[in-house]
């Protein structure tokens, strides 16, 4: 019996991710892809991209009819959205293929989830109340958004915001010692459950430049990371820092850990996309199901100019059907 297949929401139709989805089916064997199905309005497939879709109803069809064509189940938006121009019947359709992916990897009808990328402004303005999709999947799944990790991946390099989507000058406020442990917790287990890694190594930015310099240049580090630090190595995890962050992201320094926990958004989004932009996935950790995208956005620059790569978007379906595969085989031997 084939295994369930992986739910691909094409995230805001007026962006990239039909293009990219379609991309990836095209080349499905070269990209080394299991089958997937596809989630979202069929037009917007079909304004971007002139390969075969074939519509199903359930996801159980989508193995037999991956052969033949892309793999739809057809959400429909209240009017066609024209690539590039974002608008708020798309930023509907685009919510709607979400809640319906992950509503099949809840259920057990699809092995994981793989969402397209969608545009936060469009969604807030549509009432979107989560900062974006991590916390969106983990109220889905009844996990609080404190234990989930937003993991950016690439084939060098793992990194782990603490803060997320939030004003760049609120992080200091909301940078706490019990997030930073919450966070570490659920990226060392992450590791375990997904990647297989038996003994986790987990590497720990500092907030300030120098990672602070004793405190001259900042109490953060001494006041709110090296306590999480102690509490984590006493739990027994194999935990450092904090490093100065300008210094923890060359060869050398990322050999030495398996993921780097970083205090803000762009701390650990600006490495891993320097190094691995084409390449880079976005994995939520914590949660019951698997689910990751590519690491990057709407790109509504170049949708529908036949520009977008569709390799993050390969490299985040592969990624969860390893982690999928990898948890299975974790349910085996226990
Ligand atoms: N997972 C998600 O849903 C994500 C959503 N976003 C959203 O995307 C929107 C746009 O964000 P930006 O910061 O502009 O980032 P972006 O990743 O959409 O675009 C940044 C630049 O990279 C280019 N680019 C992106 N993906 C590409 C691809 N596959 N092939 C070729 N070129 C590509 C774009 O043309 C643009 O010049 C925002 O509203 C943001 O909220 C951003 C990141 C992730
Ligand atoms: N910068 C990463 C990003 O925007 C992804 O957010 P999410 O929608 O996957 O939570």
């Amino acid at each position: 019996m084939p295994a369930q297949p992986l739910a691909v929401s094409l995230g805001d139709p007026a962006g990239i991710g039909p293009e990219v989805v379609g991309k990836c089916w095209d080349y499905r064997a070269r990209l080394d892809l299991p089958p997937f199905v596809a989630i979202g309005d069929p037009r917007s497939l079909a304004a971007v991209w002139d390969g075969p879709i074939a519509t199903i109803d359930d996801p159980r069809e989508a193995d037999s009819a991956f052969d033949i064509g892309l793999p739809l189940l057809a959400l429909a938006s209240a009017e066609p959205d024209v690539p590039g121009v974002p608008s708020v019947a798309g930023a509907h359709c685009s919510l709607d293929s979400l809640e319906l992916a992950v509503g099949l990897a809840r259920s057990g009808s699809a092995s994981a989830v793989v969402t397209g990328p969608v545009s936060k402004v469009q969604l807030y303005a549509i009432g979107f109340s989560h900062p974006g999709q991590t916390e969106f999947v983990a109220e889905r799944c009844g996990v609080s958004s404190s234990n989930v990790a937003m993991m950016l991946a690439g084939p060098t390099l793992r990194t782990v915001p603490v803060t997320t989507h939030i004003p760049l000058a609120d992080a200091s406020s909301l940078l706490s010692t019990s997030l930073i442990e919450a966070r570490a917790r659920a990226t060392l287990r992450g590791l375990q459950r997904n990647f297989g890694i038996a003994d986790p190594r987990l590497a720990i930015a500092g907030f300030n430049p120098h990672a602070g310099e004793g405190g001259a240049l900042g109490r953060e580090e001494i006041e709110i990371i090296i306590p999480a630090i102690d509490n984590l190595r006493a739990e027994g995890w194999d935990v450092t820092g904090p490093h100065p962050a300008d210094t923890m992201f060359h060869a050398a320094a990322r050999a030495r850990y398996d993921a780097a926990l970083c205090m803000y958004h762009d701390q650990a989004l600006i490495p891993l996309k320097a190094l691995h932009f084409d390449e880079g996935v976005n994995l939520t950790l914590g949660l019951p199901i698997v689910r990751t995208a590519p690491d990057h956005g709407t790109a509504f620059d170049i949708a529908g100019l036949d520009r977008a790569e569709p390799t993050a978007m390969a490299a985040a379906i592969r990624m969860a059907a390893s982690c999928a595969a990898q948890r299975a085989a974790n349910l085996h031997r226990a």
